[in-house]
């Protein structure tokens, strides 16, 4: 699909239920679509809602308002409204999502970690490994750590097994939390240009990147988050 995400008029507050119900309201209005092949990336000061937005698109924040509109197996889903069950679906096969921090599971390996994601798909368990470990091979991952659970990994180690987790499968859409934050310059070449081939591919990728050498090798276009601030969309 030329268009696999259309994102109209979301809208985001937290309750602070401890502060007396205290409302916080982060974003407003929030209006963009993503075409694939390409790279857009969110742009905006610490706090203007980037990784909330994310959050949103995934499933893993309630919107208070708008769609989040998805093209999932040739069904137009609104993530936002979609039920537990097709929110599952859409996150095997439709949209990834590579978070900041890696969730280690007790006693599974990297490799298995890795792979998993494909085996969700039902592709066989020799492929899933293969492809494991040539990502984690691409990435830098010293050999001797792969049949280790992640837990007592570096930080820089723990994105990596993250990353390659992510990118494992072919989902056409693709959300990226900073996954370049803690990689040293040679690991974060390696990602930019796995992000290259994904939009090759097709894939449509939104990310956040703190870093600007990253961000302006790998972005098509940034959308910048503090137009939707709410006092400013008040206005
Ligand atoms: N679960 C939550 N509960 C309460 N407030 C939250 C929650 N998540 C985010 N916020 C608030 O929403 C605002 C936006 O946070 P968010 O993490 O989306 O910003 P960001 O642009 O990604 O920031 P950064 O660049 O620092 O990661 C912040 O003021 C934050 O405190």
């Amino acid at each position: 699909m030329a268009t696999p995400l259309v994102v109209s008029e979301l809208a985001k507050s937290f309750t602070m239920h401890l502060r007396d119900g205290v409302r916080l309201p982060v974003v407003e209005q929030v209006s963009f679509s993503l075409k694939a092949g390409e790279c857009a990336v969110l742009g905006g000061p610490s706090g203007a809602g980037k990784s909330s937005i994310l959050k949103m698109l995934y499933g893993n924040y309630a919107v208070d308002t708008g769609q989040v509109i998805v093209e999932h197996h040739g069904r137009l889903v609104d993530m936002a409204t979609a039920s537990p069950r097709d929110v599952l679906a859409i996150r095997r096969d439709t949209i990834g999502y590579v978070s900041q921090f890696l969730r280690v599971v007790p006693r599974v390996s990297a490799l298995d970690i890795v792979a998993e994601p494909l085996l969700a798909r039902g592709r066989g368990r020799d492929e899933a490994m293969r492809r494991s470990r040539d990502l984690l091979g691409r990435l830098n991952l010293p050999a001797k750590l792969w049949d280790l659970p992640p837990a007592t990994f570096s930080g820089g180690e723990q994105q990596r097994v993250n990353i390659a987790r992510g990118f494992i499968t072919s989902h056409p859409i693709l959300l990226l939390d900073e996954p370049t934050a803690s990689l040293d310059a040679k690991n974060r070449e390696v990602v930019m240009a796995m992000i290259a081939e994904k939009k090759q591919a097709g894939v449509a990728l939104l990310g956040i990147f703190h870093d600007q050498d990253v961000r302006e090798a790998v972005a098509d276009r940034v959308i910048d988050v503090t137009d939707f601030a709410p006092a400013r969309t008040a206005a």
